[in-house]
């Protein structure tokens, strides 16, 4: 049997309360297996983001349960959340969030350095393709650049889960899907289970698993059978 990263059961997130409540997640199962490349889509204020942030370690559900391997999240005491993040999940936003005034490999190494098993920055550059640029400050990189030194970043650490927010959201399809074959082979060298948010439904072919979210409940789970390649992939 395969194993499961996250086992979801019943997971509701409400924000505010009384008549300004938002019910983000309203009944979320899910199990999402080892390794996988999944894709989460979904209509702007559907709940992805706010699955992502449950089960990154971000924030909390406000009830159900939800279960990394063997361990219950729900939980977790803030402690242990925080040890949780920094051990076994890397992040990459739509907007890369690096610090301007490092070049690539100090911004790979300011996670490096706080890391348990980290692997050695210029090779996590070198798995994006940017072994040349490790000296270059992000203004003198382009956004598709930028943006693979922040996965660099993220996988550096060797995390059993990277999470992906809108990655290709600030790209043209040509870096976009640069991008998207940085994170598959990561998917494939690493073992890492990748989970990407994404507008661009045609981003699901590549994936082992789509989910499909609409107004905080998931509506759609489907396997492809055949997943493309970055490059036969249009958006
Ligand atoms: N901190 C918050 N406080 C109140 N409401 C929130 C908060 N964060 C999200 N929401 C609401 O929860 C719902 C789900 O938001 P979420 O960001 O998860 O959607 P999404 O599917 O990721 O959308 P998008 O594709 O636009 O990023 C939305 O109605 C949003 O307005």
């Amino acid at each position: 049997m395969t194993e499961n990263t996250y086992t979801i059961r019943n997971l509701k997130k409400i924000y505010g309360q009384g008549e300004t409540a938002v019910h983000a997640l309203r009944g979320v199962d899910l199990d999402i297996p080892e390794g996988e490349f999944v894709v989460l889509l979904g209509a702007s204020g559907s709940g992805k983001s706010t699955l992502l942030n449950i089960i990154g370690g971000l924030d909390r559900a406000s009830e159900g349960t939800a279960r990394f391997r063997d361990r219950e999240l729900t939980t977790m005491s803030d402690r242990e959340l925080t040890r949780y993040r920094r051990d076994h999940v890397g992040f990459v936003f739509q907007f890369y969030n690096l610090m301007p005034s490092l070049t690539a490999r100090e911004n790979v190494e300011l996670v490096t350095e706080i890391s348990r098993n980290p692997m050695e920055p210029d090779k996590a550059l070198a798995l994006v393709g940017l072994s040349e640029r490790a000296d270059h400050f992000p203004s003198q990189l382009s956004g598709g650049e930028q943006q693979r030194v922040a996965i660099a970043r993220a996988v550096a650490k060797q995390p059993d889960v990277l999470f992906c927010d809108e990655p290709t959201g600030a790209l043209d399809s040509t870096t976009g899907r640069a991008v998207l074959r940085v994170l598959r082979d990561v998917n494939e060298t690493l073992g890492a289970t990748v989970l990407v948010v994404t507008h661009a439904a045609s981003q699901a072919a590549m994936a082992d698993r789509v989910i499909r979210f609409s107004d905080g409940q998931v509506v759609e789970v489907r396997e492809n059978d055949r997943k493309l390649r970055p490059e036969e992939i249009e958006w």
